[in-house]
Order: C-alpha cells, then sequence, then structure tokens
C-alpha cells in the first residue's frame, strides 16, 4: 500500500520566517482523497512541490513507501509521483497527444520510443478527458478550461502511485468539475494516494475523505474531512463569515458578507 509520509516537515515558502512556519507529520494513504485548504499565499502549492521533490523542505523529511524520496533516482519518483502545476506553460509547440504522451516518458528507458501501450494510455486518458476532437490541435490553442483537462490527461497517462494536484478545479465549468473531482475520486479508489489544493471548501466537502488546513497564524490541523470541515475551523481559516447548511447529508458553505 502506498504512504506518502512528512515528519516535521516544513515547506521552504520564500520570504516567510521558518520560525512562523509549523512542522507538518501526517501520512498520505493509498485510498484516500486529501484536500490542503488555507488563504491565498499559505503555502499549498510550495508544499505541494515539497512533496512532488521539486523543492528542498526547510526543514524535516518526506518518505515514498518508507524511504526518504531525495534517496529515489529522479526517473524513479517520477514513475511514481506526478503532479499536475497550477499554471500551465507550454515550453515548445506541441499537440494535444504529444503532450499527453509525455506523461510516459517516465516510464521510457533511455532512447526508447513509445509502443503500442504507451499509445493507447495516452489516446484513452485524452479520451477518458472529452479531448478526441482535439487530438491533434496544438496545445496552446486550447482554451483555460481544455488546457487544464489536457494537463490532467497527461498525469492519468503517467499514471503514478500518488497524484499531486494543485487546484484542480481552476478553469474548469461545472459539468467539467464534477467529472474531473469524480475521476480523482476514482483513482483513490484504485488505491492511488490523491493529494489537491482547493480553494472551494464545498468541493473539498463533497470529495476529500481527509483534509489539511493551514492557517497562516496558528498550527495546521488535518485529518478526517467530515470532522474538520466546520465553521468553527473554517471561518478563522480564510478570516470570513460563513453560513452552513446541509444537503444530501454533506454541509454546504456560504460566505456571508
Ligand atoms: N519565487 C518566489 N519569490 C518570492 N516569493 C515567492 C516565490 N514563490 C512563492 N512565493 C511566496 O510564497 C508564499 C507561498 O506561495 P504559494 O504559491 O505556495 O501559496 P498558495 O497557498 O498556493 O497560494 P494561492 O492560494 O494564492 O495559490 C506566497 O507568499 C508567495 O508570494
Amino acid at each position: 500500500m502506498t504512504t506518502l509520509t512528512l515528519t516535521q516537515l516544513l515547506a521552504a515558502i520564500p520570504n516567510k520566517p521558518r520560525q512562523s512556519e509549523y512542522a507538518l507529520s501526517l501520512t498520505f494513504k493509498a485510498g484516500q482523497m486529501w484536500g490542503i485548504l488555507g488563504p491565498n499565499g499559505v503555502g499549498k502549492t510550495t508544499l505541494l512541490h515539497t512533496l512532488a521533490a521539486l523543492k528542498v523542505p526547510a526543514l524535516g523529511a518526506i518518505e515514498l513507501n518508507h524511504q526518504p524520496i531525495t534517496s529515489l533516482h529522479r526517473l524513479k519518483l517520477a514513475q511514481q509521483i506526478g503532479i499536475m502545476f497550477q499554471e500551465h506553460q507550454d515550453g515548445f509547440p506541441a499537440t494535444v497527444l504529444e503532450t499527453v504522451l509525455l506523461g510516459r516518458f517516465p516510464h521510457l528507458s533511455p532512447w526508447e520510443m513509445e509502443n503500442e501501450q504507451d499509445l493507447a494510455l495516452a489516446h484513452a486518458a485524452i479520451d477518458r478527458l472529452d479531448l478526441s476532437p482535439f487530438r491533434e490541435r496544438a496545445l496552446n490553442s486550447l482554451s483555460g478550461g481544455e488546457r487544464q483537462r489536457a494537463a490532467l490527461a497527461t498525469l492519468m497517462a503517467q499514471s503514478p502511485d500518488v497524484w499531486l494536484v494543485d487546484e484542480p478545479t481552476n478553469h474548469l465549468d461545472l459539468h467539467y468539475q464534477v467529472a474531473v473531482m469524480g475521476l480523482l475520486a476514482e483513482q483513490a479508489n484504485l488505491n492511488k494516494v490523491v493529494v489537491m489544493s482547493l480553494h472551494d471548501v464545498n468541493v473539498a466537502a463533497q470529495w476529500c475523505s481527509h483534509v489539511l488546513l493551514l492557517y497562516p497564524d496558528r498550527p495546521p490541523i488535518w485529518g478526517d474531512a467530515k470532522t474538520l470541515l466546520t465553521q468553527q475551523n473554517l471561518e478563522p481559516l480564510y478570516r470570513q463569515k460563513l453560513a452552513m447548511t446541509r444537503l444530501n447529508g454533506k454541509p454546504l458553505f456560504v460566505p456571508v458578507a
């Protein structure tokens, strides 16, 4: 069973004094769907980048299946941990299919070309994200939502054990928000670890099994989403008064002006 364990972890947040940060010690487990919530600038993206070993933490350790991630070869890491970034930068001109195929790169040997199975996985991911009409389109010609779905299709083609997803519902209309959260829930059901940053507490309440609440000015809390997603915990998180009701047994929060 895949585990990603954080021990006394402090992410290196630029311009933030270390003494004002609180350490994280928790384990993300296979089958769990985690939402990281917190105000703008609190460090959600920095934490995701640190978990993907793209940033060195200020302090503490991260272990994938009880092995320090720093001891794993970058290629091995990319086979097991995948990240979808918040901002999508198109480094060079490429079609949707070429981009999604990049997800297979960590699984290829040096100089090896993608085989039929890699192509089949890329096509399946494109179909799953409703991108078939755009298969041969230049990535930079896509709309924001289509581009977001192409990034998720690339992650799906990569098929890592740990999915780190920075604001998955960004740019998406309501239909695709539900479709994409359904896709991530499906991955958790397939025993992947899913960790995402979210701004919509209602999306977290609807879909996440666990949450990590990052406060700007007090220790973080983490655990069962049903227990932690309360007005009492969320109002100080966002410094915003909230009203709460229930829909189908799940809480629904509305900011009160
Ligand atoms: N390259 C950088 N130089 C200076 N400061 C930076 C840099 N990158 C990030 N920061 C700062 O680090 C802090 C954490 O940023 P981060 O993107 O992790 O926050 P976030 O919680 O994801 O925010 P948001 O909800 O706005 O996406 C912010 O104050 C940000 O301005």
